[in-house]
């Protein structure tokens, strides 16, 4: 009922054992709180808060123009409706070092297990599309070294995203992934991998867990957690996947509003009202009030 139970700390100390288990880490991209508490029913290991959907959702594309307190709070938002760590995406961090050490105070007050921070230039695009560019070495891992001084929760995770593959290639990537890692990255995102020997060069190259983006319509193919697992893999995303999907249902129902004159037909791929108050735990309420739940729901079996 209300917010989770479980606390920021602990959610990160949750966030360190996955990492440390063995067992690669599924994180679906929450596109709101509600959606957060499906993941967490469903048995995932924790949820990530894409940035493309943050900007998506508010009709924005993915270019750096949501601010940190845009992202801070609706991060926050989707973290405190569940029990899992969730991990949010960063982006550059919201300007110079200064500025990415202001960030990672605000996403742990905001109760995030972690996030990660990358070496886009700004504005940043999306990591899959042509045209980015990276920072040099020297101000990639200032902004990194920033949010590792800045955190005051040792366990809070900063994950170090590189893009630098589609700019510079494989090899570009593990050197510069190994430079990330030394200046106090926890965990390594190289971005727009082409193959899983490429996610093994990363895994070989560095010795703290490595993340696979697995965003639909990208330059990776979508491979399964047990062919990341085989590659040295410990977390895999699947950032923009539930936006995706909700937004073709919603698309189709609106055509079939549009052809048919009524949802009819689409209601049986609804979410029902049951599942709905389920997921809101509208029983938990009556502890406080009797009267909040004491209907029916039709066709609640
Ligand atoms: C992971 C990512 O940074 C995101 O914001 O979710 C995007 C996902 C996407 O645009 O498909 C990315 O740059 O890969
Ligand atoms: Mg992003």
């Amino acid at each position: 009922m209300l917010y989770a139970k479980t606390t920021p700390e602990q959610k990160r100390v949750a966030l360190r054992e996955g990492l440390a288990s063995g067992t690669i880490q599924q994180f679906p991209g929450a596109f709101n709180p509600l959606s957060a508490r499906l993941i967490e029913e469903k048995g995932f290991n924790g949820v990530y808060i894409s940035g493309a959907v943050l900007a998506n959702d508010l009709g924005l594309p993915d270019i750096g123009l949501t601010t940190l307190t845009e992202v801070a709070t609706r991060a926050g938002q989707i973290a405190r409706m569940t029990e899992l760590p969730a991990i949010v995406d960063a982006d550059t961090g919201f300007g110079e070092p200064m500025n990415v050490a202001r960030s990672i105070q605000e996403l742990e007050n905001a109760g995030l297990a972690g996030c990660h921070i990358e070496d886009q230039f700004n504005p940043k695009r999306c990591g899959h599309l042509d045209g980015k560019n990276v920072v040099d070495l020297e101000t990639a891992t200032k902004r990194i070294r920033a949010a590792a001084d800045a955190r005051r929760d040792p366990n809070f995770l900063i994950m170090a995203r590189t893009d630098i593959r589609a700019v510079d290639g494989i090899e570009a990537a593990q050197d510069r992934a190994k430079a990330l890692v030394d200046a106090g990255a926890d965990a390594i995102f190289p971005e727009a991998m082409r193959n899983l020997e490429e996610f093994q060069a990363i895994r070989d190259a560095v010795d703290v867990p490595v993340l696979a983006n697995m965003t639909e319509f990208g330059k990776s193919e979508l491979f399964t957690t047990e062919q990341l697992a085989s590659a040295g893999v410990n977390i895999v995303i699947y950032p923009v996947t539930l936006l995706r999907s909700a937004m073709g249902a919603t698309e189709r129902t609106l055509d079939t509003i549009k052809a048919k004159g009524s949802q009819q037909t689409d209601v049986e791929n609804m979410l029902t009202r049951a599942r709905l108050y389920e997921l809101v735990d509208y029983e938990a309420y009556n502890h406080f009030d009797t009267s909040v739940f004491n209907f029916q729901v039709p066709g609640q079996h």
